[in-house]
């Protein structure tokens, strides 16, 4: 479908708003219907179908909580759900807004906007209308590939959250892909050629903690023997990105809140209070529910990172984005090893889906420039396919060719030890046998 057929909502309880909407559409598109009462919604849906509407997040200026915007969002979706709804949101509301992208909502725009912005929201909803039962290839950034719904979800948050300020959280299994995800969220930056500096906050010993995060004066203690910058100072005007945030201690936690709070830092052995105009991207591999466990984690610093979060999915559950992946690094080894661009063949491929990953993307990485390395041939077969002891193959028991019940027992117990880790009272439990019946399978199936 073309802009200038559409037939366009607009519902803003401003009369101004809605008068600018009527200016800049009405001669570009075939009709632009305005509405200054939500209530009045249900009545419009009945008469009229609707390519686009925008909708306000907060009608009564008296609570401004966004949910009336999304209460009106999911009453739309239900009446028309073939209508691209764009929200309009002030700042403060970006988290409810890019919750609403998960209610069904298509985009939303920012006040105060630029017209220029209400186009392009037109324009984009329109063309992924027309597209719209066509297979999803989003590849958000150059370098984060992924055609899945879950990773589409992914760029979207990416485009939306990166030129905003907001502390983001990253959650995801190990190897999925959060570095890449911090790094393309300031790329997409205000901050971008400002300085982007990571931090694995989980590895540093506490007396490092202090001195990596704030720095310190020469004398500060014994082995300061000249001053050095901390990383926060080093981010200023940029972006700092803390990896594995779940790992630090509650007293490193309530260090960290009060910088965070007060946007200021002292170094060790200072008087000296530095500003920070830092924006703040954390990661996790901790589960969500862990973190909400109070007496690991603080929830006041959860909120404070936490303005809105981007949830990676495991490789496992995204299998559309394996074999894309696969061939990606097929590629890129081929390319390094100065081989002619090795194709998979079908019994590669399905070697490959049975494997669970654990390692998640990281893990594919590995196995398929090993498979890149060891091939002989013009290809790459079952064979050069190889999953070290480390990351040996859980394969789950209902994707296995073999119905052999040996087999099956074995696949089974391998995917609950994987899942607690090798926790054998909590796997014999999952199980439903004794951690002595527990112990013998393994001895027996040399797990
Ligand atoms: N979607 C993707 N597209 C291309 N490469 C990816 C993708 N996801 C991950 N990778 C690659 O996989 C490897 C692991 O990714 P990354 O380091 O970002 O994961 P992580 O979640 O930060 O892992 P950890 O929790 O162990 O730090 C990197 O080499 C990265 O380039």
């Amino acid at each position: 479908m073309r802009v200038k057929d559409a037939t366009i909502l607009i519902i803003d309880d401003d009369k101004d708003v809605l008068t600018a909407f009527q200016l800049l559409l009405k001669p570009l598109v075939k009709e632009v219907i305005l509405e200054n009462n939500p209530n009045n919604i249900p009545n419009q849906l009945k008469e009229k179908a609707f390519d686009v509407i925008f909708l306000d997040m907060n009608f009564n200026a008296l609570v401004n909580t966004g949910n009336e915007g999304i209460f009106w969002l999911n009453k739309i979706k239900k009446m028309r759900p073939e209508a691209a709804v764009v929200l309009m949101t002030a700042y403060a509301d970006i988290d409810i807004a890019i919750k609403s992208l998960k209610e069904g909502a298509s985009d939303f725009i920012v006040k105060p906007w630029k017209n220029a912005k209400i186009l392009e929201a037109v324009e984009t909803v329109i063309k992924s209308k027309t597209k719209d039962k066509a297979p999803q290839t989003t590849t958000g950034d150059e370098f984060i590939i992924g055609e899945s719904a879950e990773m589409a979800d992914v760029f979207i948050k990416i485009k939306k959250l990166g030129p905003t300020d907001a502390n983001v959280l990253i959650l995801g299994e190990n190897g999925t892909g959060k570095d890449l995800v911090a790094r393309a969220l300031h790329d997409h930056s205000n901050r971008s050629q400002k300085p982007f500096i990571k931090v694995d906050v989980g590895a540093l010993t506490p007396s490092l903690f202090e001195s990596e995060l704030f720095g310190y004066k020469k004398g500060a203690f014994t082995d300061a023997r000249e001053d050095r910058e901390g990383r926060f100072v080093a981010a200023n005007g940029g972006t700092l990105f803390l990896d594995e945030i779940g790992n630090i201690t509650l007293e490193q936690q309530a260090r960290l809140l009060s910088v965070l709070q007060n946007r200021q830092v002292t170094p060790l052995g200072s008087n000296e209070v530095i500003d920070l105009d830092i924006r703040l991207i954390c990661a996790t591999n901790v589960a969500p529910d862990d973190l909400a466990d109070e007496g690991k984690f603080r929830k006041d610093l959860i909120y404070r990172i936490n303005t809105v979060d981007i949830s990676l999915p495991a490789l496992r559950n995204r299998k559309s984005d394996l074999v894309l992946l696969a061939k990606h690094f097929a590629a890129q080894y081929s390319d390094k090893y100065n081989k002619s661009n090795l194709e998979l063949e079908k019994d590669f491929i399905s070697k490959l889906k049975n494997h669970e990953f654990p390692g998640n993307v990281r893990e594919l990485q590995y196995v398929m420039e090993r498979a890149v390395i060891m091939a002989e041939g013009s290809s790459l077969t079952a064979e050069d396919l190889v999953f070290s002891s480390i990351e040996r193959s859980v394969t789950t028991s209902n994707e296995s060719d073999s119905l052999n019940l040996d087999d099956v027992e074995k696949n089974t117990i391998l995917k609950v030890l994987e899942k607690y880790k090798g926790n054998i009272s909590k796997s014999a439990k999952e199980l439903g046998i004794t951690r002595a019946a527990l112990y013998r399978r393994i001895e027996k199936y040399e797990i």
